[in-house]
């Protein structure tokens, strides 16, 4: 069985001294070092959550330059690592030096084992709380998570999220619409979660992105002699077919699928045998369909059979506080893999994110925050960092005085129902207008308290 207990490094190039640590700490896995460079493999090799570090290791055994080299390094390496450093006896100042350069605590020597145990375990402890407190920053509260991996705190949204739920339970084909970015790829893979199928398989097809010929092989397999290759309908079997971008498919293949939707079958290219596949189909795009079947490039027939159900996916503009919140889920997401050392948004950052329209909707805030996180230089991620801190912030292009204060009166709304959570009293106080008037601007503008 692997050993479950906390490991502990010792940093210290005394045998006689490792020799009395070894015995002391039966609640630890120990771990232990003489010099610099055996404890750096150490902590790459272990991560221990604590070390304590002698400041005097060769080749400066009577100073404490090696031992300052050898915090600032595994601090690098591993922040979150509690360093207790051990001080000669009057080397106080050193002590110091060391704390305000990230070490956790410093005891002197000579060691008494008691007083060790005790700094030692309370730096376990204080680092399983942070460790905690990280992983409950990270997870965004549980009243925003919806159908599993989707945040939002918007009521519009929540209520996307209930339709889907609802109608997961069914055979119901859906149709997802609404702009790039809005959240139909990770909308579909809810409803496939949800429903009973969802121990089967969820494909995915974009039907954008293939040029006619391949899209026709891709979606219903193709039969050349011996060689046969399996469409994504067919893979699709008791599980779910994921139909991105349906707008974009050309009108052969659309009779085709019409053919499968009516009757189950599959008619593979080249083959003379048709295929019963048993698969739901969700489908999505961002265009208008009925648009789409006004100009003959979508086939009516077709639509009615995908769309049994339409669910329409709100901007991200229009789910108030939502900007935020996601900011903050992909902050931690980001800062985790790629710069540890940034731990939140700065004012004008969450400023910045409040007045934004994000055109491009949830994959663009996702975008700006793995930007920002690699360019912050300090804990907080800027406007500037997220590249919201020129004119395109403010609106500047607006063609007229109109069009410019309804975009004004738009982002102080919004800002104020995200500030005040959408309470609509805290909000219409905030903005000094009365409710009754802040509900005719929300009308007016098609905004949702
Ligand atoms: N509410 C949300 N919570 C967490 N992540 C989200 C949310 N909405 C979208 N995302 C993430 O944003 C990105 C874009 O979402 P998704 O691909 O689902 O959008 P889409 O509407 O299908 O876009 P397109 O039409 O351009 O394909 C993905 O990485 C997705 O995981």
């Amino acid at each position: 069985m692997s050993d479950k207990r906390p490991k502990l490094l010792i940093v210290e190039d005394d045998p006689g001294l490792q020799r009395q640590l070894r015995w002391a700490y039966e609640d630890y896995q120990l771990f232990i070092a003489g010099d610099r460079e055996e404890a750096i493999e150490m902590l790459r090799a272990e991560s221990p959550d604590v070390v304590t570090l002698d400041l005097g290791l060769p080749p400066d055994p009577d100073g404490t330059s090696e031992g300052f080299a050898t915090l600032a390094e595994m601090l690098r390496i591993k922040p979150d690592t509690k360093v207790i450093v051990a001080s000669g006896h009057g080397a106080r100042e050193s002590a110091l030096a060391a704390i305000s350069g990230g070490a956790y605590d410093f005891y002197q020597k000579p060691v008494d084992i008691d007083e060790l145990g005790l700094i030692v375990s309370r730096a376990f402890h204080v680092h399983a709380l942070e460790k905690e407190n990280a992983r409950l920053a990270e997870a965004a509260p549980e009243q925003a998570r919806v159908l599993g991996r989707l945040i939002t705190g918007a009521a519009e949204m929540t209520k996307v999220a209930r339709t889907i739920e609802r109608v997961a339970a069914t055979s119901l084909s859906v149709l997802l619409t609404g702009a790039s970015g809005t959240g139909k790829a990770l909308l579909a893979q809810g409803l496939h979660d949800a429903s009973e199928r969802r121990g089967g398989p969820f494909i995915t097809i974009n039907c954008s992105a293939i040029p006619e010929p391949l899209l026709e092989a891709e979606l219903f397999g193709a039969h050349d002699g011996s060689d046969a290759k399996a469409g994504k309908i067919a893979l699709a079997h008791r599980g779910t077919l994921f139909l991105d971008e349906v707008g974009e498919m050309p009108l052969a293949l659309q009779a085709k699928l019409l053919r499968f939707m009516q009757n189950g079958v599959v008619d593979v290219t080249g083959d003379a045998q048709p295929l019963s596949v048993d698969a739901r189909i969700v489908a999505a795009t961002h265009h208008d369909v009925e648009k789409l079947i006004a100009t003959g490039v979508f086939r009516e027939d077709l639509y009615y059979l995908l769309a049994e159900v339409v669910v329409r996916i709100p901007a991200l503009k229009d789910r108030p506080g939502d900007p935020a919140l996601l900011a903050r889920h992909f902050l931690n997401r980001f800062a985790k893999e790629m710069n540890p050392l940034v731990k939140g948004l700065a004012p004008d950052a969450l400023a910045a994110l409040d007045a934004w329209d994000w055109p491009g909707n949830v994959r663009e805030l996702e975008n700006r925050m793995k930007r920002g996180v690699i360019m912050a230089d300090g804990k907080h991620v800027t406007a500037a960092d997220l590249d919201l801190d020129g004119d395109r912030a403010d609106g500047s292009d607006v063609v007229n005085l109109k069009a410019a204060r309804e975009m004004a009166d738009r982002r102080a709304i919004r800002r104020a129902i995200a500030r005040t959570d959408g309470n609509i009293s805290g909000a219409a106080k905030m903005l000094g207008i009365s409710r009754p008037t802040l509900y005719d601007l929300l009308k007016q503008y098609q905004l949702q308290g």
